[in-house]
């Protein structure tokens, strides 16, 4: 029989709707219960485990889990834990996903005057994330005092625990409202899906590159778009030019007309109002934009 294929997610926060989302539309059939810290496929020899997204990288290298899904700022911050206590940090970034985007960076109160990093120089910083702000702080020669702290940073100035912040920032709406701004990206992060580097039996690897290529048709699909137009034969090419990354598109002829055609193509990006405008300039009509669920080969 064999293993079932062990995969950590986030329980509750910010990746855990889309990681659920991702591995259903995979095609892996799982219901969570809220009181429940493992979810069974019924479909396929898979386990899903919620937890702690900080735990999901550990439980990767430790080989206690196969995959992960997390955030590459979480995944980085215990790799460098571990290389700064020497034990092994070994895992596989097998690719970044679309979703999760935010960046680390060091910010201040709105009266502080900052020209670069150095106005940082001996000041105390608040941080969860201790070992990438060091790795950043050394890189500048840059001493200053650690304040760790595991949630709640933004608070850390305004409460006198701390002159600065090193914290995640997604549209900056809880720097504005803690009266700090953002003065430094220090590291960008998206979502990612990792592997242990424990060697699988020949039927689990099979089952990791059979999610791994349905994650990467889903996330395909997600980027492109499926358009249908009817175009003026004189203005074809123009129109072809006008589609995102849509080289070699179906042309059908159109019932009782000889200067107007069908296009069907499939776009590597959305299109964007003022493309369709553009379209319609062009004499093109019946523009059709739809969403596509699955894209293979
Ligand atoms: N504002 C944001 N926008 C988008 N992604 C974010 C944002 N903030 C964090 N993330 C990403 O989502 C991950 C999880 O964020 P969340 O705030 O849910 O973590 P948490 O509070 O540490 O949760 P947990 O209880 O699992 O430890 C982060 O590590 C980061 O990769
Ligand atoms: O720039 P913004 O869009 O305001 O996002 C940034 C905030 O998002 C995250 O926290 P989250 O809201 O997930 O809550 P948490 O602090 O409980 O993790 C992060 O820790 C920041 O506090
Ligand atoms: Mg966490």
């Amino acid at each position: 029989m064999t293993a079932r294929l062990r995969i950590a997610i986030q329980k509750s926060g910010r990746l855990s709707t889309e990681s659920q989302q991702l591995l259903k539309s995979c095609g892996v059939k799982f219901n969570v219960n809220e009181q429940r810290l493992i979810a069974h496929a019924d479909n396929m020899p898979v386990d899903i485990l919620r937890v702690r997204d900080d735990d999901i990288p550990g439980l990767v290298m430790d080989g206690v889990v196969d995959l992960g899904i997390v955030g590459e700022n979480v995944l980085e911050e215990e790799q460098l834990e571990r290389e700064c206590l020497g034990n092994a940090s070994d895992v596989v970034k097998l690719r970044q996903l679309d979703f999760g985007a935010c960046r680390l960076s060091l910010a201040v109160p709105t009266e502080f005057v900052y020209g670069d990093a150095s106005s940082l120089e001996g000041l105390r910083i608040a941080t969860s994330y201790p070992n990438l702000l060091r790795r950043f702080m050394q890189n500048k020669g840059i001493s200053y005092q650690d304040c760790q702290l595991k949630g709640s940073v933004e608070v850390a100035p305004r409460a006198g625990l701390a002159d600065g912040i090193c914290d995640l920032v997604s549209t900056g709406a809880t720097l504005e409202a803690n009266g700090l701004y953002e003065t430094e990206v220090i590291f960008r992060s998206m979502a990612c899906i990792i592997q242990s580097t424990t060697p699988q039996s020949d039927a689990k690897q099979a089952l990791i590159n059979k999610i791994l290529s349905r994650v990467n048709g889903v996330i395909r699909a997600r980027e492109s778009k499926y358009i249908l137009l009817h175009a003026p034969t004189e203005t074809l090419e123009q129109i072809v030019a006008l589609l995102p990354g849509a080289e070699n598109p179906t042309v059908l002829p159109l019932n009782d007309e000889t200067n107007r055609v069908a296009i069907h193509a499939v776009s590597t990006e959305d299109l964007f109002w003022d493309t369709m405008e553009e379209l319609t300039a062009l004499g093109a009509s019946s523009i059709l934009v739809m969403p596509i669920e699955k894209m293979m080969g």
